[in-house]
């Protein structure tokens, strides 16, 4: 599909806690077969825009669109088309996995003839076909959460939004959520907040970071991964290297002296100078100690665009 459909859209919404705009002016889309991450350290407005875009929250001002319809004009609609998996998940510790699931999908409307078909598909789908008996209470922290995913796609909804899926799983159970999300992004559009850098690399086509309640970023993952590729080269020598012949190899942009006496090679994007240098190195003995790829992190691009550290802001 070359432009595929629409099924999330915020239009300049902004929300206010007393005088504080935990969310400003914040306006973006997302299509059926997208991921997006939304990024952004503790406090940065991630609930607050879940929330408002599951319709448990009401913006200050500006719309919200699910499926085309208005969250604040038809919100009966609007929340037809998604699902909602909060931060810390309503499971009801008494009920089993089934009476659990058949409960969301009594709540979802779905009617009763056709909820155990949905609630054995959740369930085939979130790898919950062996728990259905058991207490919610009596699982691992990584099946509840899957059976918190469950209940969000029960009624098999357009938009599905995660808040922080991972917090709170081990290593394993990780990889797994983020596989199922993956694969919930195929049919679905699917938002996910989290805090965690490379969650975004594991699960998301796309990501969007958040600081102080505003946008700083929009951008495809591949993108964001070609911008974290490196383009530069730190080199140390013993002697004192010829920057010149440096610069005039294929390739090289600038060169620079660091404040360490270490030498950094700007270079085009895909034109990697190292071997050029290392022969020039050991032509003209300079010493070579060591030479390496530069490599911007999310990190770095996160304080690039901030000017604070992810755990500082
Ligand atoms: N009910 C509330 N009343 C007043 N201020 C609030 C309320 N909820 C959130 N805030 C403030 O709004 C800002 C954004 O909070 P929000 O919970 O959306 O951030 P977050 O990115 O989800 O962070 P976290 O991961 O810690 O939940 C924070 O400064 C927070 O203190």
């Amino acid at each position: 599909m070359s432009n595929p459909e629409v099924l999330v859209e915020t239009d300049a919404v902004t929300r206010f806690y007393g005088r504080h705009a935990a969310v400003s002016d914040m306006s973006f889309v997302i299509r059926r077969g997208e991921v997006l991450g939304f990024l952004g350290p503790n406090g940065a407005g991630k609930t607050t825009t879940m929330q408002m875009l599951s319709g448990n929250l009401a913006p200050s001002s500006g719309r919200v669109l699910i499926a085309g319809h208005d969250m604040h004009e038809a919100p009966e609609k609007a929340k037809a088309h998604l699902g909602y998996l909060p931060e810390y998940p309503p499971l009801y510790r008494e009920f089993t996995v089934d009476e659990y699931l058949d409960y969301a999908a009594a709540l979802r409307r779905i009617p009763r003839k056709a909820r155990r078909a949905a609630r054995e598909r959740a369930k085939a789908r979130c790898g919950l076909g062996d728990v259905g008996g058991r207490l919610s209470a009596n699982l691992s922290k990584g099946f509840q959460q899957r059976v918190g995913l469950a209940q969000a796609i029960i009624h098999d909804p357009d938009v599905v939004i995660l808040d922080e899926p991972t917090v709170g799983l081990d290593p394993i159970q990780i990889r797994e959520v983020r596989a199922l999300i993956r694969e919930l992004g195929r049919e679905h559009a699917v938002i996910l907040s989290t805090h965690i850098l490379p969650e975004v690399q594991a699960s998301c086509d796309r990501v969007q970071i958040i600081h102080k309640g505003r946008l700083v970023l929009s951008e495809n993952i591949d993108t964001l991964m070609a911008r974290m590729e490196s383009q530069a080269l730190i080199a140390a020598f013993r002697r004192t290297p010829n920057l010149d012949a440096i610069g005039k190899l294929t390739g090289v942009r600038s060169v620079t002296v660091d404040d360490d006496g270490r030498v950094r090679i700007l270079h085009e994007p895909g034109a990697d100078p190292t071997d050029a240098i290392v022969r020039l190195a050991i032509e003209q003995d300079w010493g070579l100690r060591e030479i390496n790829p530069e490599h911007s992190t999310l990190e770095s691009i996160f304080v690039e665009l901030t000017g604070e550290s992810p755990e500082a802001a």
